[in-house]
Order: structure tokens, then C-alpha cells, then sequence
């Protein structure tokens, strides 16, 4: 049976344990498991530790672990539970929009069921939106021979269901246009190779991996008509926070007249974000570039370290595509362009 889109979210109520369940993004391709928890501090460690990543996901997480800490009273729930939310990843406004959301319902003293409904909307609402993105996304996709490139994971486990730039070549398989996709690794989470290939594999979609560094390369042979990616931050001025590596992609594209677009739901604009340069950009354990996750032949899952020493300089997770860089911008309340 295939497993995702529509199939399952990447996070939703478990009504029989009356707790959250979010689909543990860290083993796959390997394997696909879902955890529960009724606990609010492991929903936030499931958004810290990137068990769940993916800006719509994010909030949606955040959301249902908020509904969860409900049940700890009004007083603890807006002096510890919304800070310790609100602390769990800097960059994705989806996070802060989904607790601006939770809090504003709070006001209204509602029941934990209300609470609980509250959250589901907030996620139901992601989902129809990225729907409407990939509608529209697909006419923009559908140029030369549907060569499409897509850096990290802005799929359905990044976006609760149906996904976000991923919901665009869905439309494109589906109206049978037969999209090809290049998938870049992603370093250093691997977000691509391990998550959009899987995703469009078990959609039936045409796609290869490569690594990041050879996206500019396509380019330059003519073997890419058009790239999509996601966002996790989109400012008032229309600068793209995304996935470390976006920024270099728009160079290229620039560079080979090749069009960028960016898909993103309402959610993850930020009018009161100026500016590209205002965005804060995460910057995580230099250890992520040392490490990886993997399975070894005996099929168990191992953490391996891929340099004995080195110091690593930095690791931001996220860079800013300036406005004018990109074609377009597509959600679900219309196009945006430079
Ligand atoms: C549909 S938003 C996906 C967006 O989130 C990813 O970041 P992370 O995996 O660190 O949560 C990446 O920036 C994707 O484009």
C-alpha cells in the first residue's frame, strides 16, 4: 500500500490515546513509524530534534501539543507551555503564527475538546491551502520537457498533508504530464535524498538524487525547466527564508534563465518581517556535518560519523533568497512576483 499523501499526516490527534501522533521523519527512507505522546514537553522535543520538520508541520505540531498542554490550566499553559513552544526553532513563522493562533483561542477559556478542534482546523487549513498550491503550482511546472529540480523536503511530511512545491509536481503526474524530478540531497539532514525521494517513489514519480553541488551543473547542460521549492519564512518584501543551499540555487537559475518558484501557504508570510535580513536563521549542532543517520546491511539504523576530526564552522539551516531572485511566489491566496 503506498504510505503518505492522504494516506497519513505527519501529525495529528490520536483520539484513542487522546494524545498527538507525528510520523518520526529521522528513520525514514528506512523505516516508517509513527509516534504518540500525551506528554506536550515530547511534542516539543519532536519539533526540536526534527523528529517533525517542515514549516507547516511545524505549526501544526506546535498547535496540537498546545491544545495538549491545555489541560494544565490557563496559568501554566501561557507562562510556560507557549514560551517553551515558541523557543523550539527560530526560523519557520509557521511555528509563531500556529501559537499566536492557539493563544488567541485560549482567551475564550475553551474546553481541552475545543482546544483539541482548534488545532485540527489549524491543520485542515494547512492542507486545503496546499492544495490550492499545487493547482496553480502545476500550470507554472508544466514548461519544456518537465524537468524539475527541488532542494530539500517541502512534501507531505513537511506540510501535514499533500505538501507544499511537492504538490505541484503531484498535479503535474496526475494530469499526466510525467514530471522528472532531480532531488538534491540536502545536506547535512539529508531532507531530500531521504524524504522527497521517498515520497515521490511512493507516488510513482520519476526522480534521481544528486548531490547539491551538481544542481548548478544541470543548469549549465540545459537539463532543468524549472525549479520549486518551499519556505519557512517569506517576508514582507517578498525575501524567501528556506533551506541552506536556496540562496545558491537562485544564483544559478539566474545565471541559465531557469524559473524558480517558491510555494508556500499563507502561514508562512511574515508582514512584520521587513526584510530578508531581519529573518532569524537557525543555526544548529556543527555535529549534524560530522554525523549522519543510516542503516547498516543487518537493516538496524545507526548513527554514523563520516570524519574522525575536523572542526566544523558553522551550520546555519537556513539561508534568504532575495524577492527578485525568484519568478514567483504561489499560495494559496494568489501569485506574487518581483
Ligand atoms: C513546506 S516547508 C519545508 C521547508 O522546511 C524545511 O526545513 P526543515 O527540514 O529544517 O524544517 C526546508 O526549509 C523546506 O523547504
Amino acid at each position: 500500500m503506498r504510505v503518505g499523501r492522504s494516506s497519513y499526516r505527519a501529525v495529528s490527534w490520536h483520539l484513542e490515546s487522546g494524545g498527538v501522533q507525528w510520523v518520526e521523519q529521522r528513520l525514514l527512507p528506512h523505516r516508517f513509524e509513527q509516534v504518540v505522546s500525551r506528554n506536550p514537553e515530547d511534542v516539543a522535543v519532536a519539533i526540536e530534534s526534527m523528529q517533525v520538520r517542515g514549516a507547516p508541520t511545524i505549526g501544526a505540531t506546535a498547535a496540537y501539543g498546545l491544545a495538549l498542554a491545555w489541560k494544565e490550566g490557563k496559568e501554566r499553559f501561557n507562562e510556560f507551555w507557549l514560551p517553551r513552544f515558541r523557543a523550539t526553532r527560530p526560523t519557520a513563522v509557521n511555528l509563531f503564527h500556529a501559537c499566536d493562533v492557539m493563544q488567541l483561542y485560549s482567551e475564550q477559556n475553551p474546553t481541552i475538546t475545543q482546544m483539541i478542534e482548534r488545532a485540527g482546523a489549524y491543520a485542515d487549513a494547512e492542507v486545503m491551502a496546499n492544495r490550492k498550491i499545487g493547482a496553480c503550482l502545476a500550470e507554472f511546472l508544466a514548461v519544456g520537457e518537465r524537468r524539475i529540480l527541488t532542494h530539500c523536503n517541502a512534501g507531505w511530511l513537511a506540510a501535514v498533508d499533500w505538501g507544499t512545491a511537492t504538490s505541484g509536481i503531484y498535479h503535474l503526474a496526475h494530469a499526466g504530464e510525467n514530471p522528472f524530478v532531480w532531488v538534491d540531497e540536502t545536506r547535512p539532514r539529508l531532507q531530500g535524498a531521504r524524504l522527497t525521494a521517498w515520497e515521490l517513489n511512493q507516488e510513482g514519480i520519476d526522480c534521481r538524487i544528486q548531490a547539491d553541488g551538481a544542481a548548478a551543473w544541470m543548469m549549465a547542460q540545459g537539463r532543468v525547466d524549472a525549479i520549486v521549492v518551499g519556505a519557512d519564512r517569506i517576508a514582507a518584501n517578498g525575501d524567501v527564508a528556506n533551506k541552506i543551499g536556496t540562496y545558491a540555487l537562485s544564483l544559478a537559475a539566474k545565471e541559465h534563465g531557469v524559473p524558480m518558484y517558491v510555494a508556500a501557504p499563507s502561514s508562512t508570510f511574515d508582514p512584520a518581517c521587513l526584510k530578508g535580513s531581519n529573518i532569524p536563521i537557525e543555526e544548529r549542532e556543527g555535529s549534524e556535518l560530522l554525523e549522519m543517520d543510516g542503516m547498516d546491511r543487518a537493516g538496524s539504523i545507526q548513527q554514523i560519523r563520516i570524519a574522525a576530526t575536523g572542526v566544523v564552522a558553522n551550520n546555519p539551516a537556513f539561508d534568504v533568497t532575495p524577492f527578485g531572485n525568484i519568478t514567483a511566489v504561489v499560495s494559496e491566496l494568489g501569485v506574487w512576483q518581483p
